[in-house]
C-alpha cells in the first residue's frame, strides 16, 4: 500500500537506539509513521505531515557527525528533535553546543519553564516537573535568541527548547519521550503529534500474529524445510509456534544448541517444557566444540574461545559457532544446503545493538554489542535469504503479548530472558588488573561524591564492563561502594545500609566521572581507595572450573528468587563473575544484577527495601554464595541503571 504522507510521521533516524522504539509509540497513538535515513532529501520531506529527528551516538559539532539535508528547519512542517535530533536544531539557531562537564544518562526530573508553558507540557501531572530518561554527554550551554529554554535539569541544563519564531513549530527534547522510564513521554508525544502537528489519527495496528505468518509463508515456500534454532527462551519458543503454525509440523526441526554456557541442567529442563507443549526438540550437545571454536574476524582467525578475553571477538566467535554447528545438523539431516532456512526469535533490539542495517535507516549506529544472533556468517545467510526472523521488528513486552495471542503457557511467556551466549557473557575475562587512563580525575570525584556522609566510601575496581551512553557503547571502569557493616549479621548489615543514598550515589559518580559507566555497592568490610587489595585480579578465561563456579552460584540465587515469588516480578537477574579479587589470590566476585524494564531498551536495577527486593531475601543470597564451597572474594549488588549500564556486564 502506497503511503499517505499527509498522515504520517517521518521518523528521520540519526542511529539511536530508540528510533524504533519511537516509531512504535507514534504507532500506538493511532499515527502511521515511517523511519527513513537523516539525510533523506528535503523535496521527500515537504510531503509529510510531521518530522520527529531521532538522538543518535554522534556530536553534533563533530565535522564527521551525520547530517541532515541542508534547509531541513526552513522547511514548514512541524518538527521535533530528541537528543541529537534537539542537538541539531539547537546548533543551526546558533545556540552553544558542547561536551558539559556533567552528563547525564539515567532518570532526572527537570523543571518546566512557566508564562507560557511550551505546548509540549501541556496536561502533564504537574505543571513544574517530570521525571525523563536523558542520556547525553554532549548539552545545550547557551541559548540563542532565536530559541528559548523550556525546561532545564535541577543543574540547569537545558531539556528541551522551543523556537521562537511563530511561523516555525519546532520544538527540541534533551530526554527521551518514547521510552518508558519517561513516565509522562507519551502525553508529550501526543501534545506534539495533535495539538501541534495536527496529525490525523487514522492508523490501526495489524494484528502481529496475521503479520508474522503472511512473512513466513511468504519467505519459505514450496516444501523448503525450516531449522528452527530454539533455546527455550520466550523468543524462540513463540518464534518456533509461528513457524508451526504458518508451515505446518512436517516442514520445521527444532534444535536447541547446548553450547556450555546454559544454566545448571538448563538444556535438560528446556527440552522437557518444550515437549509438554508440542514441539519435538534435538539437543545438540556443543560444549567441547564451543569451548575450542575459532572464528575469522577481518580475515584474522580469532580464537579458541577458551583463551579469549576481548567480550566483542568471545560474541563473534559464539555466533559464527552457533551458525557452524547449525550447518553440519543440516547436512546431518540430509537437508540439501541450498533449500533449507533457518529460524530464529530474533528481536528489534538485538539488531538494534548489533548496529544491523536491518535496523538501521542511517547507518550510523553505534555497535554496542554483537548479539550472537547478528553475526557476520548471520549476515551472509541473512542475504541470500534464508534466515527467517518473523520477531525482527518487535520488542520483547510485544513478544509476550503475541505469545499469550498464541495460546503458549504463562510459565514459558514469564521466563526471564538469557542470552544466547548465556554465561559465557557473564563471565569477564581478563589476564590483568583494568586501570582507567583517568585513575586520578575519577578517584577525585569519588572522594567529593562521599565527602558529606563519611559512612560510606567510593572506590575504582580493577575491571571493565560494557555500557551504553548517549546511544554509544562505553567500556569502562566499575566504581565499588562500601557503607556500614553489622559484624556477623547480614540481615542487619543489608538493613543498616541507608539504600537510597547508594542509588544516589550510583547516579550521580557516572556524571562527572568520565569513564565509570558502572557503579555496584560491595558487602563486607571497606577498603579504602589506593588499596593494593583493591588492584588484584584473578586471571579469568572461559574455562570448565569457571563456569561450573558461577553455574553454581547462579542456581542458588535462582532458587531463593523463586523461592521468594521473584522470578516475574523481576525482569532479568544476570549473575556475573568478575576476577576482582579483593587481594584474596584465585577468588573471584559474583554481581547480583537486578532489572526491570519492559522493553529491554533501558530499565533500573531493583530498590532493596522493596517488594521487588526485600531485605532478607537480599541478606539470603549474600550468606548463601558465601557459604558455597568455592565462596566468592565479594558479593556485589549493581546499582545501575541501563543507560549508562548494559543488563549484561561483559
Ligand atoms: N542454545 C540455543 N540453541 C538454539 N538456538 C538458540 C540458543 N540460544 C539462542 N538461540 C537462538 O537465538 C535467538 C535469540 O536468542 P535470545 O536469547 O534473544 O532469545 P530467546 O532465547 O528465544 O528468548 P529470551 O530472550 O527470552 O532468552 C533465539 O530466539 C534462538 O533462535
Ligand atoms: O540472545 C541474545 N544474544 C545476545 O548476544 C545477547 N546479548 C544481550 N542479550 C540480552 O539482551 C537484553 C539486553 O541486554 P543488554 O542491556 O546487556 O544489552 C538482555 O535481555 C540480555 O540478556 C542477548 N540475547
Ligand atoms: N542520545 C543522544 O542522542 C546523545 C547525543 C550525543 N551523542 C550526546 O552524547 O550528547
Ligand atoms: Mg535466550
Amino acid at each position: 500500500m502506497a503511503t499517505d504522507e499527509s498522515a504520517t510521521v517521518a521518523i528521520l533516524d540519526a542511529g539511536s537506539q530508540f528510533s524504533k522504539v519511537i516509531d512504535r509509540r507514534v504507532r500506538e497513538l493511532a499515527v502511521h509513521s515511517e523511519i527513513l535515513p537523516l539525510d533523506t532529501p528535503l523535496d521527500v520531506l515537504a510531503k509529510y505531515k510531521a518530522l520527529i529527528v531521532s538522538g543518535g551516538p554522534g556530536s553534533v559539532y563533530d565535522a564527521a557527525a551525520p547530517q541532515a539535508a541542508d534547509g531541513l528547519f526552513d522547511l514548514d512542517v512541524p518538527l521535533l528533535g530528541i537528543c541529537y535530533g534537539m542537538q541539531m536544531m539547537a546548533m543551526h539557531y546558533g545556540c552553544r553546543v558542547e561536551a558539559g562537564e556533567v552528563r547525564q544518562d539515567g532518570v532526572f526530573a527537570i523543571q518546566l519553564a512557566s508564562e507560557p508553558i511550551c505546548p509540549l507540557f501541556a496536561d502533564l501531572a504537574s505543571a513544574e516537573t517530570t521525571e525523563v530518561l536523558l542520556t547525553h554527554g554532549d548539552s545545550v550551554l547557551e541559548v540563542s535568541e532565536d530559541v528559548r529554554s523550556v525546561a532545564a535539569t535541577d543543574e540547569g541544563i537545558v531539556a528541551a527548547i522551543e523556537v521562537r519564531d511563530a511561523n516555525k513549530a519546532q520544538f527540541g527534547l534533551q530526554f527521551h519521550p518514547e521510552v518508558d522510564l519517561s513516565v509522562e513521554g507519551m502525553t508529550i508525544l501526543r501534545n506534539f503529534l495533535f495539538a501541534v502537528a495536527g496529525v490525523p489519527a487514522t492508523y490501526t495496528l495489524t494484528s502481529r500474529k496475521e503479520m508474522a505468518i503472511e512473512y513466513i509463508r511468504g519467505m519459505v515456500s514450496g516444501d523448503d524445510k525450516v531449522l528452527v534454532l530454539v533455546s527455550g527462551g520466550v523468543d524462540s519458543s513463540v518464534c518456533a509456534t509461528l513457524v508451526n503454525e504458518a508451515l505446518g509440523p512436517e516442514r520445521v526441526v527444532c534444535i536447541h544448541v547446548d553450547n556450555g554456557f546454559m544454566r545448571k541442567g538448563e538444556s535438560t529442563q528446556v527440552a522437557a517444557a518444550l515437549r509438554a507443549v508440542g514441539l519435538e526438540l534435538d539437543v545438540i550437545e556443543g560444549a567441547e566444540t564451543f569451548y575450542n571454536a575459532h572464528t575469522e574476524v577481518d580475515g584474522v582467525s580469532v580464537g579458541p574461545l577458551n583463551e579469549l578475553v576481548n567480550p566483542e571477538a568471545k560474541r563473534k566467535v559464539i555466533g559464527d559457532t552457533f551458525m557452524r554447528i547449525t550447518n553440519t545438523k543440516a547436512a546431518e539431516l540430509g537437508l540439501d544446503p541450498n533449500a533449507v532456512f533457518l529460524a530464529q526469535g530474533t528481536l528489534r533490539p538485538d539488531l538494534i545493538e548489533s548496529a544491523s542495517k536491518l535496523a538501521n535507516a542511517s547507518a550510523t549506529a553505534s555497535v554496542i554489542k554483537t548479539h550472537h544472533n547478528d553475526t557476520a556468517l548471520v549476515r551472509l545467510l541473512r542475504d541470500a535469504g534464508r534466515v527467517v526472523e518473523p520477531l525482527q521488528e518487535y520488542h520483547k513486552d510485544e513478544v509476550r503479548q503475541l505469545g499469550l495471542e498464541l495460546g503458549l503457557p504463562e510459565h514459558l511467556i514469564s521466563r526471564q530472558p538469557f542470552p544466547g551466549p548465556g554465561l559465557a557473557i557473564r563471565i569477564l575475562c581478563a589476564h590483568s588488573a583494568f586501570v582507567p587512563p583517568n585513575a586520578a580525575a575519577i578517584a577525585e570525584v569519588l572522594a567529593g561524591a562521599t565527602a558529606e556522609t563519611p559512612d560510606y566510601s567510593a572506590a575504582v575496581l580493577p575491571v571493565a564492563s560494557v555500557g551504553v551512553q548517549g546511544d554509544g557503547r562505553t567500556y569502562a571502569s566499575l566504581v565499588g561502594l562500601f557503607g556500614p557493616v553489622v559484624a556477623d549479621d547480614t540481615l542487619a548489615t543489608v538493613d543498616a545500609i541507608d539504600w537510597r543514598h547508594v542509588f544516589d550515589l550510583a547516579k550521580s559518580i557516572p556524571k562527572r566521572a568520565r569513564g565509570v559507566n558502572r557503579v555496584a555497592y560491595v558487602f563486607g568490610e571497606r577498603v579504602a581507595n589506593g588499596d593494593a587489595a583493591l588492584a588484584t585480579i584473578t586471571p579469568t578465561l572461559l574455562t570448565p572450573d569457571v563456569i561450573a563456579s558461577l553455574q553454581e552460584a547462579d542456581a542458588v540465587v535462582n532458587a531463593i528468587l523463586g523461592d521468594a515469588g521473584l522470578l516475574t516480578k523481576l525482569s532479568q537477574v544476570p549473575v556475573i563473575l568478575f576476577p576482582a579479587n579483593f587481594g584474596v589470590d584465585g577468588a573471584r566476585c559474583i554481581c547480583i544484577r537486578t532489572m526491570v524494564t519492559n522493553d529491554f531498551m533501558t530499565g533500573v536495577p531493583a530498590l532493596p527495601g522493596t517488594e521487588l527486593m526485600p531485605k532478607a531475601v537480599l541478606a539470603a543470597i549474600v550468606d548463601a554464595l558465601l557459604a558455597l564451597p568455592n565462596p566468592p572474594a565479594r558479593v556485589v549488588y549493581d546499582c545501575t541503571s541501563k543507560p549508562p549500564g548494559t543488563t549484561e556486564w561483559e
